[in-house]
């Protein structure tokens, strides 16, 4: 067994919502203790100019480069990050000298898989001098040098957990319902099969968002009173994305949201949530055998709308839909985790993707220490 280290993870997700932070105690390999979680969510102000830098990242050709309002944009998230570390230290009554590592995710704001250029804004150096703690960051890097996708990186910690599933047998398929979903696969033999599977909460949030001025639809309360557009989720369903013959990660921008035009509001949103769970079941299509049992985590699992449809899609195939809680996890949780796990995983030089997950040529390692 490796030294056990206590790590605490930072991830800002596609949806753009805030700092989540939890904190866990492993080897980076099988031993895995799960400790505190909070999520830090960003004032509607600074979430909006978060999106917007999404425009400015456009012109990006080398992931150093910060045109327009990036650089500035990056420096008040990191700084963001520190005072939501500093947070949670203090709600838990942790002492900061006691953990030995924090893995940074950033915001990514391009990721274009096909140039192998993704991009984080995050700067790790100065979070290590705001935080006092050694920083690890940039994680995905690595893995599109070596041939990968640079996504989804959270299955070797799904991987971890899944041999401590209450009552489950193997296979078992996770799946995050985030702004994009992904899946992760643990096969009878502990192979992993992993990959982005389609839009997950971003389109409904920004049909919300455009058409009622909310931003997402709270249990998918809106959604249950719609009607599914059949012409609207067909052209989603049809993309090309579900039938190629390469798994492909995917960016935020690669489905956008319907036209105000294209229905009501409640139909739209309806559309959507049947979109987010039909493209689960599509893109499971590609695993080596189907699923029978799905455990949900990420934002969309509190999303009823979604959830009634992923439940009623599953069980046509003779599978179960469970959310992350009945698992015996943290929903909301498990992305900030796998932050934490990997960063330690990083530090003892331990592959964070296989070619089962990314596609990379073999498994490699990744991420950059930053120290205090
Ligand atoms: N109570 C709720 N009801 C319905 N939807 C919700 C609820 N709470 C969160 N969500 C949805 O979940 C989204 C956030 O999910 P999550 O934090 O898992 O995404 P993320 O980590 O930002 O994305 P990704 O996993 O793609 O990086 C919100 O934008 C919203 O759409
Ligand atoms: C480039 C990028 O940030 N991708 C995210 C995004 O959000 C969900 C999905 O797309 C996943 O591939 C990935 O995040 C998770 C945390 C991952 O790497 O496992």
């Amino acid at each position: 067994m490796g030294k056990i280290r206590t790590a605490i993870g930072l991830m800002s997700g596609t949806s753009m919502d805030g700092i989540d932070v939890a904190l866990v105690r492993t080897d980076g390999e099988a031993r895995v203790e799960r400790g505190p979680f909070l999520g830090v969510p960003y004032d509607p102000a600074f979430r909006d100019r978060l999106k917007l830098s999404l425009e400015d990242a456009k012109s990006i050709l080398r992931r150093n480069e910060r045109p327009g309002e990036l650089a500035t944009i990056e420096r008040e998230l990191t700084v963001r990050h520190a005072s939501a570390v500093t947070e949670f230290l203090d709600r838990y009554a942790l002492d900061r000298s006691s953990v030995d590592v924090v893995g940074f995710h950033g915001q990514t704001v391009l990721h274009r898989p096909d140039e192998a250029l993704t991009v984080q804004l995050g700067d790790g150096r100065l979070l290590a001098r705001e935080t006092g703690i050694p920083i690890v960051y940039d994680m995905r890097a690595n893995d599109m040098v070596h041939g990968g996708q640079g996504a989804p990186l959270v299955p070797v910690y799904h991987a971890a957990l899944s041999g401590t599933i209450r009552d489950a047998k193997l296979p078992v398929c996770f799946v995050n319902i985030g702004g994009i979903s992904n899946l992760t696969y643990i096969g009878g033999d502990g192979s992993i099969v992993a990959y982005d599977s389609g839009p997950g909460n971003t389109l409904i949030d920004q049909w919300v968002e455009t058409n009622a001025g909310i931003p997402f639809d709270q249990g998918g309360m809106i959604a249950s009173e719609g009607r599914i557009v059949a012409e609207l989720a067909e052209l989603y369903l049809e993309n090309p994305f579900f039938t190629a013959g390469k798994r492909r990660s995917l960016d935020r921008n690669d489905f956008l949201p319907p036209s105000g035009t294209a229905a009501e509001l409640a139909d739209g949103a309806r559309t959507l949530a049947y979109v987010a769970a039909a493209s689960i079941i599509k893109s499971a299509g590609h695993l080596p055998v189907m699923p029978t049992l799905y455990i949900v985590c990420g934002g969309g699992r509190l999303n009823g709308t979604i959830m009634r449809d992923l439940v009623d899609l599953a069980a046509r195939q003779d599978a179960d839909v469970v959310s992350a809680e009945v698992a015996g996890f943290n929903g909301d949780a498990m992305e900030a985790e796998a932050w934490a796990y990997l960063a330690v995983r990083s530090l003892e030089g331990l592959p964070l993707t296989f070619p089962g997950t990314t596609g990379v040529k073999e498994p490699v390692s990744g991420g950059i220490l930053a120290r205090p």
